[in-house]
């Protein structure tokens, strides 16, 4: 089978991608791929590392007022579909998927035009503008909350839950932990902004590290690869004790997470998927700078069953974050209840879910 994937801006985006590439290849060793990214999003890095073969655009995203940047915006997706058409005619795919971002717009766009059955995957509760524009052209729109069904064509979508789930569930704790430099007996709480790191979370949490100093667990704080010599500046003036691990990325996510306690984050739908296949306990700082306020409602359905604490970023300072962690880490049964709740809402057959999708589209 060919596949043409698309996606990107952000690891969101990115690696559910990825896991449905990793989920095909287990089956069809022979399969061949190839992805479509933007040139500056942080797919370059990401995809190939991976060796998976990657194309760029040059593409942005509509501003929401009226501006002179929208003109080269339309200008950029016309080019960027005539150079999709391009690819897709060379490559000839069985299938393209398209799993969010400005990206996939002109990708899959061309490729319905051109008559190769495509698929969208939307991570979120509430869709973004691109999902949601690609599925009028689209053959299928797999979703991953079922409060997003009502947001497209009925006879279109289809539930399968995010396929980044399956990927994460066989992690090796140990070498997770090693790898990042941790104590692997340790309990452990990993800190992080989603894919680029979050600026008010990494100021509330630069603030307390000494506060860790006399507990039992470890931190392992990721600030994102642009805030990271930002963040180390301000560590060197306030100090950091040893039981705090401090890095800008970790690229091998599944292995951490499989060594994680609790997780402190965004409310990214791809890390809530990774938390809620593995029952990782969460305390969630949606981001309020996304569209129709997704994060929020992504972080609601896990909070209203027990499996994760929501702080707004209003009320968020070092002293809340501290009690939070304190009262999950240091209480086992609070744990154990937040872990339950948390992999009841867990979707972990979500790739075979869009693999099998694939396969009906790609062989009818
Ligand atoms: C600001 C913004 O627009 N955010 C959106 C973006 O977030 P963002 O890209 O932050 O997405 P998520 O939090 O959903 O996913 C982050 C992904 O990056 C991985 N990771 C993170 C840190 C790290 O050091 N290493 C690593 O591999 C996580 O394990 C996860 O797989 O896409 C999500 C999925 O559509 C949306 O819900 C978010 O609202």
């Amino acid at each position: 089978m060919k596949v043409m994937l698309s996606g990107g801006g952000t690891g969101g985006h990115i690696y559910p991608a990825i896991a449905v590439i990793n989920e095909i290849k287990r089956h069809d060793p022979d399969a061949e791929f190839l992805y479509v990214g933007a040139k500056n999003g942080l797919e370059q890095d990401i995809v190939k590392r991976e060796n998976i073969p990657f194309e760029s655009l040059h593409i942005t995203g509509f501003k929401r007022k009226l501006s002179f940047e929208n003109v080269k915006t339309i200008t950029r997706f016309l080019r960027g579909v005539s150079k999709s058409k391009k690819l897709i005619k060379r490559f000839k795919p069985d299938v393209i998927i398209g799993t969010g971002g400005y990206v996939c717009g002109p990708v899959v766009y061309a490729g319905a035009k051109l008559g190769v059955p495509t698929i969208i995957h939307e991570q979120n509760s509430i869709p973004g503008l691109t999902n949601k524009f690609l599925s009028r052209y689209v053959d299928r729109v797999a979703v991953s909350f079922k409060a997003a069904e009502a947001f497209f064509p009925k006879h279109k979508v289809i539930l399968t839950g995010n396929p980044r789930a399956s990927e994460v569930l066989n992690g090796d704790a140990v070498k997770g932990k090693k790898e990042a430099g941790l104590s692997s007996d340790k309990k452990t709480v990993l800190i992080f902004g989603g894919s680029r790191g979050a600026r008010p979370i990494n100021d509330a949490v630069v603030g307390m590290l000494q506060a860790f100093a006399n507990r039992k667990y470890q931190v392992l704080y990721i600030t994102g690869n642009v805030h990271y010599e930002n963040v180390m500046e301000k560590v060197k003036q306030a100090g950091s004790p040893s039981n705090v691990f401090i890095k800008p990325f970790i690229h091998n996510m599944p292995d951490l997470l499989a060594g994680t306690d609790l997780v402190v984050s965004r409310a990214g739908a791809t890390t809530i998927a990774e938390l809620t296949a593995l029952g990782v306990p969460s305390i969630l700082i949606p981001s309020p700078y996304v569209t129709n306020n997704h994060q929020e409602k992504n972080a609601e359905a896990l909070a209203k069953n027990g499996a994760s604490i929501i702080i707004k970023e209003n009320d968020l300072n070092g002293q809340k974050l501290l009690k939070e962690i304190d009262s999950i880490l240091e209480n086992e049964q609070n744990w154990k209840k937040m872990h339950e709740a948390s992999i009841s809402q867990g979707m972990p057959d979500a790739a075979a879910r869009v693999r099998k999708l694939m396969n009906e589209l790609a062989n009818k």
